[in-house]
């Protein structure tokens, strides 16, 4: 039960993207994909999202290739990476799409999701008029708008100040606790660390390593991960993770 991908492998092209993929996702934890450019990380996502032809993409033991699209979006949000903005609507109305796989209402849902993000003074503005940051944050709003049961986030944090990076980790760390399975690609392994419960680590399409992230991220994973060396160094908020070029 639950999402998962069961031997999941892609084809993009003429190539595999994603190779025999065997990872069991868990609702109510943060589970952090990791891995270098080119891994396969937003093609997980992708395709755990239904959006990429895949086999072995599950959700609660059905295909997720098989659910009807709305069924889909009502379950599993999905935020991807550089999402465009074609309207140029009022924050609260593009806010209020996140509602669409509902039907539409949800008017408590689409407050609290400008609060938890920060926005709520942003509601009447065109949202082709903020900052890359802003709309980072506003595009969050509209997938938890919607109260998936899964929320799948691709480099959530790209693009926001540093403030706004740990406001956004720690909303994800309570959408979780509210027992949401959050699964989000991130970049930056000090907030991997801070953030998730969980890590995949993916290399070339393969899963190098997943589990509780205190067991697998340590400078032996991020080495081989992304051929760096990495100083693994506990601290109140979590873990610092100092990486250098290789000697
Ligand atoms: N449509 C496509 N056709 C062929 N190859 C593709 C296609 N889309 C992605 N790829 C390749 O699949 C591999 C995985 O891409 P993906 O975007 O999943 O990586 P990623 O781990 O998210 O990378 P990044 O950290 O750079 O965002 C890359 O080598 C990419 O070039």
């Amino acid at each position: 039960m639950g999402l998962s991908a069961d031997a999941l492998s892609v084809r993009l092209g003429d190539r595999t993207v994603l190779a025999d993929l065997s990872i069991a996702f868990a609702a109510g934890r943060v589970t952090a994909v990791l891995g270098a450019n080119g891994a396969g990380k937003s093609t997980l996502l992708r395709a755990l999202a239904g959006l990429v032809p895949a086999r072995g993409a599950m959700l609660d033991s059905q295909d997720i290739a098989t659910l009807q699209p709305r069924e889909r979006a009502r379950r599993i949000g999905y935020l991807p990476q550089d999402a465009a903005v074609h309207w140029n609507l009022p924050v609260r109305d593009l806010v209020a799409l996140g509602r669409l796989p509902h039907g539409g209402g949800g008017a408590a849902a689409i407050t609290a999701a400008l609060d938890a993000t920060d926005t709520a003074g942003l509601a009447a503005r065109p949202v082709r008029t903020l900052s890359g940051g802003e709309r980072a944050r506003v595009l969050l709003a509209r997938v938890l708008a919607g109260e998936p049961a899964w929320l799948l986030a691709d480099e959530p944090l790209s693009s926001l100040d540093p403030l706004h990076q740990l406001e956004t980790l720690a909303l994800l760390r309570r959408t979780a606790a509210n027992g949401v399975g959050v699964v989000v690609v991130l970049h930056d392994l000090t907030q991997a660390a801070r953030v998730a419960d969980d890590v995949v680590l993916l290399k070339d399409g393969r899963l190098l390593a997943h589990g509780p992230v205190a067991q697998v991220l340590d400078a032996a994973a991020v080495a081989a991960a992304y051929g760096v060396r990495a100083t693994v160094v506990p601290h109140d908020g979590g873990t610092v993770i100092v990486t250098d070029l290789p000697i």
